[in-house]
């Protein structure tokens, strides 16, 4: 049997993907071969040397500790573009909140007495009064999957939308709508933004990107959208210019303390990927490509690990993770030769410092080659499938 480990809410559609006659799965148990996670944070549990991937039901992977999975040959997938929908859906609406007072104009409608309502009701309203989106100046950081669909959504809308990737893919910049305008530093993009949204992954780089300097850059009166993650946005910064009413909202999915009561925080609880469509595709799509890499060794959309891919040849298949340096091809072909088994087929890929090789044997090998195998210096993991 498989043992696949969830440490969240996994949708049932993908695990359907997983057959209860090879795999068990549970909640809680030990040695697991697989883990599947959404947000649950990683960095503290041990990872026992049966693990060999994870596989993260969502886009970003600041809770999966990496360099410790990479140092013991675990590969981590993730679902790039699978809740990028449903993302795009809720920064459309927020900017809709943020805009038509929406939010604050439903408090005071909740806190009005019975008697007289229609009368308070419209004495109030034009305290409410809002924008309209066409016209305004969206500034998106981050072109990747969610950030490509929200331009091209709000650009529909009317908006003038301006973009900051400077290592967009080629993908995106293939679906990104003509209409968009490429900005080639941050600074300029908060210049020019009556919204700003993110959409990069938190890493040490894109901590704290916008920062007290950066907010003194903003038009008076910009909307602050963060879907992406916390520590992103300096909120201390942040809170002195929603004091003072330069900035008019900081809509933000990540929530961190008692600033989500604030008159001009609109605050959603981690959100962005909770509709069941993103749940079903992000739990189909990473499950799937966990259970090719156990049972074929085949690599796709792992975040540490390079895309190798291979049909299968031959009677049966190794996959071999080592470190990326010479000669480390060399050696598993001459261990694997001496044996006297016969390679049909192979495939070397590396990403930094991990390199993977697949190895499609005529026929079946022995115990002894995968201990050989293992014997080499600077080879993780061998298994055979
Ligand atoms: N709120 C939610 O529920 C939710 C859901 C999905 C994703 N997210 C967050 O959104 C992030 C982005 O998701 P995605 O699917 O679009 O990922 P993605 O990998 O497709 O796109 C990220 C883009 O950010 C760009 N980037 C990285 N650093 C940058 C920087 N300093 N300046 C400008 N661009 C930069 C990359 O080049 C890439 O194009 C995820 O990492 C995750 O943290 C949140
Ligand atoms: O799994 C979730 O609910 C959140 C996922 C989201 O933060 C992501 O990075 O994909």
């Amino acid at each position: 049997m498989i043992k696949i480990l969830t440490l969240n809410n996994i949708s049932l559609i993908g695990l359907e993907k997983l057959p209860r006659k090879d795999y068990e799965i549970a909640a809680e148990m030990s040695n697991p071969d697989a883990i599947l996670v959404r947000s649950a944070k990683m960095h503290d549990i041990e990872i026992n040397d049966n693990l060999k991937a994870v596989g993260r039901a969502g886009a970003g992977v600041n809770n999966i500790p990496l360099d410790k999975m990479s140092d013991k040959g675990v590969v981590v997938f993730n679902a790039p573009g699978a809740n990028a929908n449903a993302v795009k859906e809720l920064v459309i609406s927020s900017m809709l909140l943020a805009s038509r007072n929406i939010c604050q104009a439903w408090n005071y409608v909740n806190s009005l007495p019975l008697d007289n309502l229609k009368t308070a009701i419209e004495e109030g309203k034009k305290n409410y009064t809002g924008s309209e989106l066409p016209g305004k100046t969206l500034g998106i950081v981050g072109l990747g999957s969610i950030g490509v669909q929200i331009a091209n959504a709000a650009y529909a809308l009317g908006m003038d939308v301006i973009g900051f990737d400077p290592n967009i893919t080629i993908k995106s910049a293939w679906k990104l709508s003509a209409g968009v305008e490429q900005v080639l530093s941050v600074d300029e993009l908060f210049l020019r933004s009556d919204f700003v949204s993110f959409h990069i992954p938190l890493l040490e780089g894109t901590k704290n990107l916008l920062n007290k300097e950066r907010i003194a850059l903003l038009p008076k009166d910009a909307t602050i959208l963060n879907f992406a993650r916390d520590g992103i946005v300096d909120e201390e910064a942040l809170m002195i210019v929603l004091d003072s009413g330069k900035v008019k909202y900081y809509v933000t999915d990540f929530p961190i303390d008692d600033k989500k009561n604030h008159d001009r925080v609109i605050a959603l609880p981690h959100l962005g990927a909770s509709t069941v469509e993103a749940e079903d595709n992000c739990a189909i799509m990473v499950i799937n490509q966990v259970r090719d890499y156990l049972e074929n060794g085949n690599i796709l959309n792992s975040v540490n690990f390079p895309e190798a891919s291979m049909p299968r040849a031959g009677k049966e298949r190794l996959a071999i993770t080592h470190k990326n340096i010479p000669n480390m091809v060399g050696q598993i072909s001459t261990t694997i030769a001496d044996s006297g088994a016969n390679i049909v087929d192979m495939l070397n890929k590396s990403k930094g410092d991990i390199a993977y090789t697949l190895v499609d044997l005529e026929h079946e090998i022995s115990p002894s080659v995968f201990n050989n195998l293992k014997q080499v210096k600077d080879i993780l993991t061998v298994r055979g499938l």
